[in-house]
């Protein structure tokens, strides 16, 4: 187990670049599982979980050619799904969240799915039923091994295009059952799909590769089902929930940073968010300029009312950026409530940063209240472990900012999805030692 040593109080100063996009990635890499030609991908993050799965699809008999730190080129054209059954794809498929998305894919062009209870973050109940019900609408028997092997099945002879109505807007969801419903046969209707950026990504790639996707941003996509699809070249937008910790993470350590092409267009709501909190932020082209702030004061809202912070499918807030929310509140001017309605278990890392001294309550699981410290008081450095992803960067943000050293424990969890973090920190001032 890794971990960080932190020197707090340390105010950066400097331009970063956003890797490329964790979880546009996951739901890219997938998809070159639907062609026999050559996809060529750009800007791929090289983080744990998206190696996993490139070591994966390797594993899978895809001829897989690293053309630069961040470019690969993938062929599929020598699948062996027999791999399917082997220990070894079950212990390092349920190590990432991502991989589930390898179904949808296999079944479109293998006629034929496993997967085991994927990993990622424990943050509570996250179910799959959209994903299978979709298949099940597709024309696909689903099965789960209750067995030790706790592996999910899915089996078609023949996919059919149909209308569906998803149970709820699952971003991993929808991107499976649209991968399947490329090569069905017929006219699929997905009402109530996810659309965020990465799912817009994908559709516009799969069109590429000779998919007929329409609808693509909206919630009600119509698939024209194909026989086969090509190859295409792909590049990752950039990490917006990385753009999103970047803020953050300026703004409670007083720090002047420059985040480099961010694509703001696609970024939605999130700019916003941030400042409704008080943090400024210029955008110079496709840069934002976040400058060193001492004072951020929370709105509120018109009528007087708290501001809150809750998460909605997108173009509503991403969930990711709630516990950036959270810890960023806390040097600000005012009251937060911060509602994260998606996950259960997410919140509970608000005892570290209460143990470092921010003025914070739990009111239940879904809810906290920040009230802002206006930095009349520094938080200190102490010793914590990283639940999960994006904890972990708050907690690292917290951590940044507080008086004396603080070692975080587990950052695995960070290493996740955040790409040689502490490197790029300390190029713009921080001081984080890996351990
Ligand atoms: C690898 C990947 O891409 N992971 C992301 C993906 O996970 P993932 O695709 O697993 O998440 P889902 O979109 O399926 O659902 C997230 C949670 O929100 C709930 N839910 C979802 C939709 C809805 O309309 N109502 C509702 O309550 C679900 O029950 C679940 O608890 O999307 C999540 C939601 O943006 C992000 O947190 C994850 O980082
Ligand atoms: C929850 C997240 O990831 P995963 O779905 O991979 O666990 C995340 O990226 O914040």
């Amino acid at each position: 187990m890794a971990s960080f040593r932190i020197a707090g109080d340390q105010h950066l100063k400097g331009e970063i670049s956003p890797q490329g996009a964790k979880n546009e990635a996951l739901q890219i890499l997938c998809a070159v599982l639907l062609t026999d030609q050559p996809v060529t991908i750009h800007n791929i993050p090289d983080i744990r979980d998206v190696n996993k799965l490139i070591e994966l699809l390797g594993d899978l008999g895809v001829q897989v050619k690293q053309l630069s730190p961040s470019s690969y080129r993938f062929q599929a054209d020598q699948v062996d799904i027999s791999i399917l059954d082997t220990a070894d794809y079950r212990e390092k498929a349920s190590a990432l969240r991502g991989s589930v998305m390898l179904l949808g894919p296999m079944l479109g062009r293998f006629k034929t799915g496993r997967i085991p209870r994927p990993g990622g973050d424990k943050i509570g109940r996250r179910r799959l039923d959209t994903h299978f019900l979709g298949f099940e609408k597709l024309g696909a028997k689903f099965n789960f091994d209750s067995d030790e092997s706790g592996m999910y099945h899915v089996d078609a002879s023949h996919l059919k295009g149909t209308y569906m109505l998803l149970d709820e807007a699952s971003v991993t969801g929808t991107a499976n059952v649209v991968m399947a419903a490329v090569l069905a046969e017929g006219t699929t209707t997905i009402y109530n799909a996810a659309c965020e950026p990465y799912l817009q990504q994908l559709c516009s790639m799969l069109n590429r590769m000779g998919a007929k996707i329409s609808g693509i941003s909206s919630n009600l996509l119509t698939i024209e089902g194909v026989d086969k699809l090509g190859g295409t070249d792909h590049t990752m937008l950039p990490d917006m929930i990385e753009i999103g910790s970047f803020i953050g993470l300026a703004a409670m350590t007083q720090s002047e940073i420059t985040i480099k092409n961010c694509q703001i267009p696609q970024l939605g709501i999130i700019p916003d968010v941030f400042k409704r909190l008080g943090i400024k932020m210029e955008f110079r082209g496709d840069d934002i300029f976040v400058p060193a702030q001492e004072h951020y004061q929370i709105e509120s809202f018109l009528d007087g009312g708290m501001m809150t912070v809750s998460d909605a499918p997108w173009p509503g807030f991403t969930p990711d950026l709630l516990s950036i929310v959270l810890v960023t509140a806390i040097q600000a001017q005012g009251t937060l409530l911060v509602h994260q309605k998606m996950f259960e278990s997410r919140l509970f890392f608000v005892d570290k940063l209460i143990e470092m001294g921010a003025q914070m309550i739990l009111c239940d699981p879904h809810r906290a209240t920040v009230i802002g410290l206006n930095r009349q008081q520094q938080l200190k450095g102490i010793r914590m472990s990283s639940p999960d992803i994006r904890a972990g960067v708050a907690l690292l943000i917290a951590a940044l900012s507080a008086k004396g050293e603080s070692i975080i424990d587990n950052i695995e969890q960070i290493d996740r999805g955040y790409q040689n973090i502490d490197g790029r920190l300390n190029a713009i001032g921080a001081k984080i030692e890996r351990l």
